[in-house]
């Protein structure tokens, strides 16, 4: 008898309150391992807020996340060490440069000598190689999206949870990412995105999850999901266009 392994995420009742709004309201997802998986939802669906929760940067209010088959309340420190994170917003040692700080997060993450042959690699993947002195806090957002993801495969986490990592990307950088994810996800290794840019969830994602309002609203494999029509259809479908209104004064 073979014992299938452990969702990679798993997300029960996970319910988040900010005051009187609710932003994830009792969500259920499993998401499983060796899955290129994708959160789509509107503005303020409830994204960030759940992979926050995923990350253990936001406490949930109720529910639980279970991360390859740990408890994230309960066992903290071994979660984090199975999760590579890249969250929107996360402040950056400003005054080191990029190779400083995959330095600094091998360090601090007690990682063998192995690393500066990855460390080197990403850099080079992700064209960062070609700015080694400029400081962080000189990069430009791209940079920064670009660094941020080096920093969290650095360690080769089981999974990757990644927030909008290709807002802000050129096209032949989000190529180079959409090929480290794919070299990832083959390896064994599972992300879990969010994004807005629906092409992209369409090329790379197996599983997608459409969320408004802090609640699934479809889940599958993204050719079920999309069905005859494309991702940006169900999306429009499902969440509801915007309201039409002519603007006579800018008219
Ligand atoms: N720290 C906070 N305090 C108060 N409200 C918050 C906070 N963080 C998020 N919210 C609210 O929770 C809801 C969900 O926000 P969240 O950032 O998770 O959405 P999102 O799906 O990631 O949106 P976007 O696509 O615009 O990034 C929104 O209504 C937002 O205003």
């Amino acid at each position: 008898m073979t014992i299938a392994p452990s969702p990679a995420v798993e997300l029960s009742g996970l319910t988040k309150r900010f005051g009187d709004h609710v932003a994830v309201d009792g969500l259920d997802l499993t998401i499983p391992a060796g899955t290129f998986y994708g959160l789509v939802g509107p503005n303020g669906a409830g994204k960030s807020t759940t992979l926050s929760m995923i990350a253990g940067l936001l406490t949930p209010d109720a529910g639980t996340v279970h991360v390859a088959g740990l408890d994230a309340a309960r066992d903290r420190e071994h979660v984090l060490e199975r999760l590579g994170v890249m969250m929107e917003g996360l402040s950056l040692p400003e005054r080191l440069t990029g190779p400083e700080l995959l330095e600094y997060t091998a360090r601090l993450r007690g990682l063998d000598d192995t690393w500066p042959q990855r460390a080197s690699d990403l850099l080079e993947l992700l064209e960062l190689d070609r700015t080694p002195s400029t400081l962080v806090v000189d990069y430009s957002t791209g940079m920064r999206k670009k660094i941020g993801l080096a920093m969290a495969i650095l360690h080769r986490p089981r999974v990757l949870v990644l927030d909008e990592p290709f807002e802000a990307i050129d096209p032949v950088s989000a190529r180079a990412i959409e090929d480290l994810l794919h070299q990832y996800v083959g390896g064994g290794g599972t992300v879990l995105l969010s994004s807005h840019i629906m092409d992209v969830v369409e090329r790379t994602c197996r599983r997608v999850a459409l969320i408004d309002a802090g609640r699934i609203l479809t889940e599958g494999t993204v050719d079920e999901v999309r069905g005859r029509g494309t991702l940006n259809d169900v999306f429009v479908d499902l969440v509801g266009a915007a309201p039409a209104k002519r603007l006579e004064w800018l008219a």
